[in-house]
């Protein structure tokens, strides 16, 4: 369904990597490893349209990424390296206001249970620069709960959280995996996905 073909990356005037190639179904998580500057967050933008590759190609359900375009990003849930949240807005106006910037319905009452669902009772109505890193992170993460997108790619999901939180994502990733989703992902932690098939690739073995 998500297939990468031969992908090169330069960046500057570095090749940070060519000849990647993998193939992903419903139900699988494709973890990306390598060390730091390999180029993992390079290959998620890529994966999701935000930085072209100068040589290979990126397929959904068959038809390249580039073609596809909004079609694409209206099956895609993408989650970078910061959080993207505002820090003059409450926990609970960020995910109302993410939710709309993607126009996907969310009541508040979804938006509040996602946010308890979180451990961010209490923490609503507070704006998220009185947040600390980890609850910050996790009102970005409380997007998940109720997310039903095909394709999650999530870079680096699990930094700043306790262990329950770490918990808490992981069970949220295999959930969407037993749907029937997808998702590549990168992290440098061991994290125990509990469903779906789990697959690994590693840049620049
Ligand atoms: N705009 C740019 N111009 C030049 N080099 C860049 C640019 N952006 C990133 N790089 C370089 O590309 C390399 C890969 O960066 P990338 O963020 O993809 O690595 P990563 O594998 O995700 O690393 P980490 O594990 O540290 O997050 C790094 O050496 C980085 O300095």
């Amino acid at each position: 369904m998500l297939e990468a073909s031969q992908l090169e990356c330069v960046r500057g005037d570095r090749r940070l990597f060519a000849g990647v190639s993998f193939r992903l179904e419903g139900g699988e998580l494709l973890n990306l490893q390598g060390k730091n500057g390999a180029g993992k967050t390079s290959l998620l933008r890529m994966l999701v349209g935000l930085a072209q590759p100068v040589a290979g190609e990126i397929t959904w359900r068959g038809e390249p990424i580039r073609k596809l375009a909004e079609d694409y990003r209206a099956e895609l849930c993408y989650m970078g390296h910061h959080n993207a949240i505002k820090e003059e807005l409450t926990p609970l106006e960020n995910l109302l206001a993410s939710a709309r910037l993607a126009g996907e319905p969310l009541s508040e009452e979804q938006a509040l249970e996602a946010l308890y669902a979180v451990g961010l009772a209490g923490r609503e109505d507070l704006q998220a620069k009185y947040l600390s890193q980890g609850q910050k992170r996790r009102v970005a993460l409380a997007r998940l709960i109720h997310e039903r997108r095909a394709l999650w790619v999530l870079d680096e999901p699990f930094v700043a959280l306790d262990v329950a939180a770490v918990d808490m994502v992981a069970g949220l990733i295999g959930a969407h995996l037993q749907r029937g989703g997808l998702a590549v992902m990168t992290t440098h932690q061991a994290v125990t996905i509990p469903a779906g098939n789990l697959r690994e690739y590693r840049l620049g073995a």
